[in-house]
């Protein structure tokens, strides 16, 4: 089989958003997977027709993911991805500080921090307005904040310890609960900040809208603390909820709630290595009904834009089917 890549997909740079480091992908739901054509070669990043999620400019919203993209970004080399994703984040900070007054960023744990190291260099350090930033964590594991495991050590320690990000904009779970007090108290901490108008929040689902989640997925295709066949993943009322069987150590979470991520303006899904070519392939391929989703195939944003930052290795089952 081969890749059908739309010349629009090339040729069409995205307009009304904050202006991103690709191209808009038009919707080709008879989707071929195979060799990825060459479609520019002096961009590091080619532009891929990917899932059944995708959805084509104009089309009438389908039941869920209503006014979503997909867009499949694969770099040559992961330093250029972290560029890009430098870029795109800072462009939409740029974009967020001037229509709100706010940015609000969540964050995973995992690769995804260290993907983030150029905003912390020249130019993104003095150019970006930090003081408009309000970081939140789309999971995070129940132990101390100076615990090797904490999600919160992980970015403090690679992000942002090296921006000047307000602290008081920095909410961090309160580590001294249980995995379920944790999880209340976070989410009443996101009801608060949606109530003074930091957070904002999608009419349509009643949830809190980020502006933006740079998000991880593990080699199972799971997504913030929500695994593959785990109740968890069927949560639709609570905001963030609790996990105390994780098969991924440590065992005890709190994680937001696919409700919540699907109502994000903008997802980021940043995978990299071969380790995980598994999962993207099942996710990009091209079926539109599978009983047995992957979390990361849950996400679907209702009135978003989702962007796959991806490198060669994280697709190469796609190259070689
Ligand atoms: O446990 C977790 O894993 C995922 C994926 O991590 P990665 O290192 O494979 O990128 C991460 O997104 C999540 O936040 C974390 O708690």
């Amino acid at each position: 089989m081969s890749i059908s890549v739309s010349a629009a997909a090339v040729l069409q740079p995205l307009t009304g958003r904050a202006s991103p480091p690709a191209y808009r992908v038009t919707a080709n739901r008879r989707l071929r997977i195979g060799p990825i054509p060459s479609l520019s070669s002096s961009s590091a990043s080619k532009p891929i027709l990917p899932a059944a999620a995708m959805a084509t400019d104009g089309a009438a919203p389908a039941a869920s993911g209503a006014g979503s993209k997909q867009k499949l970004l694969v770099f040559d080399a992961e330093e250029d991805l972290a560029v890009s994703l430098a870029k795109y984040t800072a462009e939409l900070s740029e974009k967020f500080a001037a229509e709100r007054g706010a940015f609000t960023v969540v964050l995973s744990g995992g690769s995804l921090i260290k993907a983030l190291r150029k905003l912390t260099e020249p130019p993104y350090l003095d150019s970006v307005d930090w003081s408009k930033w309000h970081v939140f964590w789309v999971d995070e594991r129940v132990v101390p904040k100076d615990h090797e495991d904490s999600n919160y050590k992980l970015a403090l320690d690679g992000f942002l310890s090296k921006v000047p990000i307000p602290t008081g904009q920095v909410y961090a779970i309160n580590d001294a609960l249980s995995a379920e007090g944790a999880a209340d108290d976070y989410e009443t901490c996101l009801r608060r900040l949606v109530k003074n108008g930091v957070i904002a929040m999608l009419a349509a689902t009643g949830f809190p809208r980020f502006d933006l989640q740079l998000l991880g997925m593990g080699p199972d295709g799971h997504i913030a603390s929500l695994f593959p066949g785990h109740p968890l993943v069927n949560e639709n009322q609570k905001w963030v909820t609790y996990i105390k069987d994780s098969p991924k150590p440590p065992p005890e979470r709190i994680t937001f709630t696919f409700p919540v991520i699907n109502s994000s303006a903008y997802i980021a899904m940043v995978v990299t290595g071969a380790g995980k070519a598994g999962a993207v392939q099942k996710a990009l391929s091209d079926k539109e009904t599978s009983s047995d989703k992957l979390p990361v195939e849950m996400a679907v944003l209702q009135d978003g834009e989702f962007t796959w930052f991806t490198d060669k290795e994280a697709v190469s089952l796609l190259q070689n089917k």
